[in-house]
């Protein structure tokens, strides 16, 4: 099976994803889907690091990712980013040649291949299929289960839908894998993949809370907001903190930065994450469309919308079961919580609006909405670093220049983003 063109199955109508959510049958947009759904499929050409400059030196932890990368054997082009003081980039080498294939295959599942062919090695959790002549030291291929259908242990040629990622060496075989419960620990350590992102790229490295694995839009998204100390932030959807900690940063520990989460399984998290990273925040866990029974009407300088998507900017994804319904489930909760954001920001006030998704529903729908429906102004989400927005709802051409998207055919090669920012009238 050739490597997948798209995510999604054969009965999805991909139109949907350049549709409005109040016009869901004329298709308005000239953009090429099928290109996008085949960019999703690949892993990004980049790794970046965000720096925690409440803990480390970004000239130190660039040293520290060079010295890494070097002591793996590996020469890559490691650089601190021209616009994004704290981010340091990782490029991936360019190769032309897809590895050698070996006779003996293993098979893991959709969510282990797209990890390794972000840098990670299997984990025993991964591994579905393993040929029974397998060997702890063998070079082994590693395939990609399309359609979930390899049962857990099996032990043969897998001939079902699968797709080639990259070979391995086995660490742990048959019997620890599939007879010991639970299973853990590093079954295959990986040796080439096609994306050739370098199987060494973890943070575990660096010192705890000095730098983190962070997708470049989601850097540059707290960079749009622009914190200044003394400023008074809200950041409505937090968890699991990787913006809010860096809001924090950025304010380096001063004026008030407030952050929100509805579960209390990720509120757990961004409290771990903002104490692992020292970030003083004032964490709540409550519904970020019901805040206006906590704070006051125009309470805050910034605010940090990055809301509750469809996630469809993950790269690589090789299945996506999503459907129409789910598709147009956000929309409304994306606009309650946008509302809520406008009553409490401060006349004059930054808000961000930013989500790891790709549809034009949620991102510039949204835009065109809130513009048509309270006191806003668009302004450029500088530093702009992706491309324009979508055609396809009321936005100008001269406003799609200034909200950011990640996609397809730019400098950038990283994950599905969009950003928006407004300044209230
Ligand atoms: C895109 S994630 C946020 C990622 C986070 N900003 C970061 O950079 O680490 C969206 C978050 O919104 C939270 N969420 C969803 N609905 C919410 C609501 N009504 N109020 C507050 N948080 C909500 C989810 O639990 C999820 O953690």
């Amino acid at each position: 099976m050739p490597y997948p063109e798209s995510p999604f199955g054969d009965d999805f109508d991909a139109g949907i994803l350049v549709r409005r959510a109040d016009d869901d049958e004329t298709n308005v947009s000239e953009i090429q889907i099928g290109e996008v759904t085949k960019w999703l499929c690949q892993a990004p050409k980049i790794t970046s690091f965000r720096v925690n400059t409440l803990k480390a030196d970004v000239g130190e932890a660039h040293r520290w990712i060079r010295a890494h990368i070097a002591g793996a054997g590996l020469d890559l082009r490691v650089e601190r980013h021209p616009s994004c003081a704290d981010a340091v980039i990782v490029h991936h080498p360019v190769s032309h040649q897809t590895p050698q294939k070996h006779n003996k295959e293993i098979v893991v599942d959709a969510v282990c291949g797209a990890a390794v062919l972000r840098g990670a090695h299997i984990y025993a959790p991964g591994v579905i299929g393993m040929m029974s002549n397998i060997q702890i030291g063998d070079n082994v291929s590693i395939y990609v289960d399309l359609d979930k259908k390899c049962k857990k242990g099996f032990l043969k040629l897998y001939n079902g839908k699968k797709t080639f990622i990259g070979n391995g060496e086995v660490i742990l075989g048959r019997n620890h894998l599939f007879c010991e419960t639970p299973q853990t620990g590093l079954a295959i350590k990986m040796i080439e993949t096609i994306s050739s992102c370098p199987p060494v790229l973890g943070d575990n490295f660096l010192p705890p809370g000095a730098a983190l694995l962070q997708n470049l839009p989601s850097i540059i998204c707290t960079h749009v907001l622009a914190p200044c100390p003394n400023d008074t932030i809200l950041d409505m959807c937090a968890s699991p903190g990787n913006k809010t900690t860096h809001i924090a940063a950025l304010l380096k520990n001063q004026g008030r930065l407030v952050a929100i989460d509805k579960t209390p399984t990720k509120v757990a998290q961004l409290r771990q994450r903002c104490e692992n990273f020292g970030a003083k925040v004032e964490i709540l866990q409550t519904d970020s469309t019901k805040l206006l029974d906590r704070f006051c009407y125009e309470s805050f300088d910034k605010i940090l919308l990055d809301a509750p998507c469809s996630a469809l900017g993950k790269r690589p994804q090789f299945v996506n079961t999503t459907s129409r319904k789910i598709l147009r489930s956000y929309v409304p909760l994306q606009r309650k919580l946008f509302e809520t954001a406008v009553q409490l920001l401060k006349t004059d006030g930054t808000l961000v609006y930013s989500t790891c998704t790709i549809t034009l529903a949620e991102n510039e729908g949204i835009v065109a909405w809130a513009l048509k429906n309270f006191k806003l102004e668009l302004v450029e989400a500088a530093p702009i670093l992706g491309g324009p927005g979508w055609d396809g709802t009321q936005l100008t051409s001269e406003q799609l220049k200034k909200v950011q998207r990640f996609g397809p055919h730019q400098s950038i090669d990283s994950v599905g983003f969009f950003i928006a920012k407004f300044v209230k009238k």
